[in-house]
């Protein structure tokens, strides 16, 4: 009688003190979570900045932000063109700071809610870059 006394006010002691050990996998869970969702929108080094644009034809840094300027044949084609990307961003749910004069378009990307250059960023400039050259 005794031991089950002591249980229920371990059990009890527990559940006040938040220490719910029914539940930390459901906690741990939500925090790995948020880490994923975090790691997605993680600002990237200067380093890991200039590793990454070796591979991103036409992209430099300016500003701190991912930057390229396109040159078309024509309005309409660079109009089609952001036209495509802003489908792409859209679906991505990460959107390009742009300015378009004529058969040109300047590209500025940067992670806004992060507060630099992420992942996103590199990704929807390489495909800027495949949707250029389509
Ligand atoms: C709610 C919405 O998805 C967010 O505000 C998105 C929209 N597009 C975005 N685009 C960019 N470049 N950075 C962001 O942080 C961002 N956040």
């Amino acid at each position: 009688m005794k031991g089950l006394l002591l249980v229920v006010m371990i059990i009890f002691m527990l559940t006040i003190s938040n220490i719910n050990p029914f539940h930390s996998s459901t906690n741990l869970a939500v925090a790995v979570n948020n880490e994923m969702i975090m790691s997605n929108a993680t600002v990237l080094s200067t380093d890991d900045i200039k590793d990454q644009l070796k591979q991103l034809e036409g992209w430099t840094e300016k500003d701190g932000k991912l930057h390229r300027e396109f040159q078309f044949n024509s309005f309409v084609e660079a109009f089609g063109f952001m036209s495509s990307v802003a489908l792409v961003a859209e679906s991505m749910g990460h959107h390009p700071e742009w300015c378009n004069v004529y058969n040109r378009v300047t590209i500025d990307l940067t992670s806004h809610d992060a507060g630099g250059i992420t992942n996103k960023d590199l990704e929807l400039a390489q495909k800027a870059n495949e949707l250029a050259n389509k």
